[in-house]
Protein backbone atom coordinates (compact mmCIF):
# COMPACT_ATOMS: atom_id res chain seq x y z
CA UNK A 1 0.00 0.00 0.00
CA UNK A 2 0.99 3.24 -0.91
CA UNK A 3 1.48 5.61 2.42
CA UNK A 4 1.10 9.22 0.10
CA UNK A 5 -2.45 8.67 -0.86
CA UNK A 6 -4.20 8.95 2.28
CA UNK A 7 -3.33 11.13 5.31
CA UNK A 8 -2.90 9.26 8.77
CA UNK A 9 -5.94 9.10 10.98
CA UNK A 10 -4.62 9.14 14.05
CA UNK A 11 -3.62 12.97 14.13
CA UNK A 12 -1.92 13.07 17.76
CA UNK A 13 1.97 13.66 17.82
CA UNK A 14 4.11 11.10 18.03
CA UNK A 15 6.63 10.94 20.86
CA UNK A 16 9.92 8.71 19.63
CA UNK A 17 12.59 7.88 22.17
CA UNK A 18 15.30 5.52 22.65
CA UNK A 19 18.63 5.64 23.66
CA UNK A 20 21.36 7.68 22.37
CA UNK A 21 22.87 6.69 19.10
CA UNK A 22 19.89 3.63 18.36
CA UNK A 23 19.21 6.04 15.59
CA UNK A 24 16.19 7.97 16.17
CA UNK A 25 16.96 11.01 14.57
CA UNK A 26 17.92 9.41 11.64
CA UNK A 27 14.47 7.44 11.32
CA UNK A 28 12.77 10.95 12.24
CA UNK A 29 14.68 12.82 9.51
CA UNK A 30 13.35 10.30 6.89
CA UNK A 31 9.64 10.60 8.24
CA UNK A 32 10.18 14.44 7.71
CA UNK A 33 11.62 14.13 4.41
CA UNK A 34 9.81 11.63 2.27
CA UNK A 35 6.58 13.41 4.08
CA UNK A 36 6.95 16.81 4.00
CA UNK A 37 3.70 17.80 4.55
CA UNK A 38 2.12 15.30 6.42
CA UNK A 39 4.50 15.91 9.65
CA UNK A 40 6.90 18.43 11.03
CA UNK A 41 9.12 18.67 14.06
CA UNK A 42 8.09 20.26 17.57
CA UNK A 43 10.82 23.09 18.51
CA UNK A 44 12.00 23.33 21.74
CA UNK A 45 12.52 26.15 24.24
CA UNK A 46 15.90 26.86 25.77
CA UNK A 47 17.56 29.00 27.77
CA UNK A 48 20.93 28.83 26.54
CA UNK A 49 21.67 31.02 24.08
CA UNK A 50 22.21 30.50 20.18
CA UNK A 51 24.95 29.19 18.71
CA UNK A 52 26.06 30.13 15.11
CA UNK A 53 24.40 29.37 12.98
CA UNK A 54 21.14 29.31 15.07
CA UNK A 55 17.89 30.55 14.03
CA UNK A 56 15.05 31.69 16.86
CA UNK A 57 11.80 29.59 15.92
CA UNK A 58 13.88 26.97 13.43
CA UNK A 59 16.60 25.34 15.88
CA UNK A 60 14.88 26.65 19.34
CA UNK A 61 12.60 29.08 21.11
CA UNK A 62 15.70 31.21 22.86
CA UNK A 63 13.85 32.70 26.34
CA UNK A 64 15.27 34.33 28.93
CA UNK A 65 15.01 32.66 32.23
CA UNK A 66 12.41 34.53 33.39
CA UNK A 67 10.24 33.78 30.26
CA UNK A 68 10.77 30.08 31.01
CA UNK A 69 9.87 29.94 34.24
CA UNK A 70 7.00 31.85 33.78
CA UNK A 71 6.06 29.57 31.04
CA UNK A 72 6.98 26.79 33.18
CA UNK A 73 4.42 27.74 36.29
CA UNK A 74 1.43 28.35 34.28
CA UNK A 75 1.57 25.00 33.11
CA UNK A 76 3.18 25.62 29.43
CA UNK A 77 5.23 22.74 28.66
CA UNK A 78 4.26 19.18 28.10
CA UNK A 79 7.96 18.48 29.50
CA UNK A 80 10.83 20.26 30.47
CA UNK A 81 14.74 19.19 32.03
CA UNK A 82 17.89 20.96 32.70
CA UNK A 83 20.89 19.89 31.73
CA UNK A 84 23.84 21.98 33.36
CA UNK A 85 22.91 25.49 33.73
CA UNK A 86 20.43 25.59 31.14
CA UNK A 87 16.43 24.51 30.88
CA UNK A 88 15.05 23.24 27.88
CA UNK A 89 11.05 22.13 27.28
CA UNK A 90 8.50 21.37 24.95
CA UNK A 91 5.68 24.33 24.96
CA UNK A 92 1.93 23.33 24.80
CA UNK A 93 1.17 25.95 22.60
CA UNK A 94 3.62 25.02 19.89
CA UNK A 95 2.24 21.47 19.15
CA UNK A 96 -1.35 23.19 19.48
CA UNK A 97 -0.13 25.45 16.79
CA UNK A 98 1.11 22.78 14.74
CA UNK A 99 -1.63 20.81 14.71
CA UNK A 100 -3.98 23.30 14.19
CA UNK A 101 -2.30 23.64 11.16
CA UNK A 102 -2.76 20.28 9.63
CA UNK A 103 0.36 18.46 10.47
CA UNK A 104 1.25 15.81 12.89
CA UNK A 105 4.35 16.58 15.63
CA UNK A 106 6.88 13.75 15.70
CA UNK A 107 8.91 14.66 19.36
CA UNK A 108 12.35 13.35 19.89
CA UNK A 109 11.85 13.27 23.66
CA UNK A 110 14.38 11.65 25.96
CA UNK A 111 13.09 9.07 28.69
CA UNK A 112 12.46 11.69 31.89
CA UNK A 113 10.24 13.42 29.52
CA UNK A 114 8.56 10.91 28.08
CA UNK A 115 7.53 9.94 31.95
CA UNK A 116 6.66 13.58 32.08
CA UNK A 117 4.28 13.45 29.59
CA UNK A 118 2.19 10.20 30.24
CA UNK A 119 2.12 11.84 33.79
CA UNK A 120 0.40 14.58 32.64
CA UNK A 121 -1.73 12.88 30.25
CA UNK A 122 -1.32 14.97 27.23
CA UNK A 123 -2.60 13.04 24.06
CA UNK A 124 0.43 11.46 22.28
CA UNK A 125 1.82 8.54 20.51
CA UNK A 126 4.50 7.02 21.60
CA UNK A 127 7.06 4.82 19.90
CA UNK A 128 10.35 3.46 21.24
CA UNK A 129 13.85 3.00 18.66
CA UNK A 130 15.51 0.18 20.49
CA UNK A 131 19.28 -1.52 19.05
CA UNK A 132 19.63 -4.58 17.72
CA UNK A 133 22.26 -5.10 20.75
CA UNK A 134 23.85 -2.85 23.14
CA UNK A 135 27.49 -3.97 20.91
CA UNK A 136 25.91 -2.44 18.01
CA UNK A 137 24.73 0.69 19.68
CA UNK A 138 28.35 0.93 20.82
CA UNK A 139 29.51 0.64 17.00
CA UNK A 140 27.09 3.29 16.48
CA UNK A 141 27.88 5.69 18.94
CA UNK A 142 31.73 5.43 17.55
CA UNK A 143 30.79 5.47 13.90
CA UNK A 144 29.09 8.71 14.70
CA UNK A 145 32.06 10.09 15.77
CA UNK A 146 30.32 13.46 17.64
CA UNK A 147 31.42 12.30 21.07
CA UNK A 148 34.35 11.70 23.35
CA UNK A 149 34.79 8.22 24.97
CA UNK A 150 33.42 9.48 28.34
CA UNK A 151 30.57 10.83 26.76
CA UNK A 152 30.02 7.55 25.00
CA UNK A 153 30.33 5.57 28.12
CA UNK A 154 27.66 7.66 30.00
CA UNK A 155 25.31 7.10 26.86
CA UNK A 156 25.98 3.13 26.89
CA UNK A 157 25.36 3.21 30.39
CA UNK A 158 22.00 5.40 30.50
CA UNK A 159 21.10 3.04 27.24
CA UNK A 160 20.67 0.35 29.84
CA UNK A 161 18.51 2.11 31.94
CA UNK A 162 16.29 3.09 28.95
CA UNK A 163 15.96 -0.14 28.02
CA UNK A 164 15.31 -1.68 31.07
CA UNK A 165 12.13 1.23 31.27
CA UNK A 166 11.02 0.23 27.50
CA UNK A 167 10.29 -3.27 28.95
CA UNK A 168 7.76 -1.80 30.97
CA UNK A 169 4.48 -2.84 29.74
CA UNK A 170 1.54 0.44 28.55
CA UNK A 171 4.76 2.54 28.42
CA UNK A 172 4.93 2.61 24.51
CA UNK A 173 2.71 2.27 22.12
CA UNK A 174 5.29 0.98 19.32
CA UNK A 175 8.62 -0.62 19.96
CA UNK A 176 11.28 -0.86 16.88
CA UNK A 177 14.13 -2.18 16.90
CA UNK A 178 16.36 -0.76 14.19
CA UNK A 179 19.17 -3.22 13.02
CA UNK A 180 18.17 -2.85 9.08
CA UNK A 181 17.57 1.24 8.61
CA UNK A 182 14.70 0.64 5.64
CA UNK A 183 13.26 -1.89 7.73
CA UNK A 184 12.66 0.14 10.84
CA UNK A 185 11.92 3.00 8.37
CA UNK A 186 8.47 0.88 7.17
CA UNK A 187 7.72 -0.28 10.88
CA UNK A 188 7.95 3.54 11.73
CA UNK A 189 5.66 4.57 8.50
CA UNK A 190 3.27 1.91 9.14
CA UNK A 191 2.59 2.45 13.11
CA UNK A 192 2.22 6.29 11.87
CA UNK A 193 -0.52 5.17 9.29
CA UNK A 194 -2.25 2.58 10.94
CA UNK A 195 -5.81 3.13 10.53
CA UNK A 196 -7.40 3.62 13.94
CA UNK A 197 -9.12 0.69 14.14
CA UNK A 198 -6.14 -1.41 14.18
CA UNK A 199 -4.91 0.71 17.49
N1 LIG B 1 19.74 1.04 11.00
C1 LIG B 1 20.97 1.56 11.12
N2 LIG B 1 22.04 0.81 10.79
C2 LIG B 1 23.30 1.31 10.91
N3 LIG B 1 23.59 2.54 11.36
C3 LIG B 1 22.56 3.33 11.72
C4 LIG B 1 21.20 2.89 11.62
N4 LIG B 1 20.40 3.89 12.05
C5 LIG B 1 21.21 4.91 12.40
N5 LIG B 1 22.51 4.59 12.19
C6 LIG B 1 23.71 5.40 12.47
O1 LIG B 1 23.89 5.38 13.91
C7 LIG B 1 24.37 6.65 14.37
C8 LIG B 1 23.42 7.18 15.44
O2 LIG B 1 22.19 7.57 14.85
P1 LIG B 1 21.39 8.89 15.31
O3 LIG B 1 22.35 10.03 15.43
O4 LIG B 1 20.22 9.01 14.41
O5 LIG B 1 20.93 8.43 16.78
P2 LIG B 1 19.99 9.14 17.87
O6 LIG B 1 19.22 8.06 18.49
O7 LIG B 1 19.23 10.25 17.20
O8 LIG B 1 21.05 9.73 18.89
P3 LIG B 1 20.94 11.01 19.91
O9 LIG B 1 19.84 10.69 20.86
O10 LIG B 1 22.28 11.03 20.57
O11 LIG B 1 20.67 12.21 19.06
C9 LIG B 1 24.48 7.56 13.15
O12 LIG B 1 25.83 7.58 12.72
C10 LIG B 1 23.56 6.88 12.13
O13 LIG B 1 23.96 7.16 10.80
Amino acid sequence: MSYTSHLPSDRRPVVISGPSGTGKGTLFKLLLERHPNTFTFSVSHTTRGPRPGEKNGEDYHFVTKEAFEELKASGGFVESAQFGDNFYGTSKANIMEKSAKGKIVVLDIEMEGVKQIQASRFPARFVFIAPPSEEELERRLRGRGTDKEESILKRLAQAKVELEYSKKPGVHDKIIVNDDLETAYKELEGFVYAPLAEM
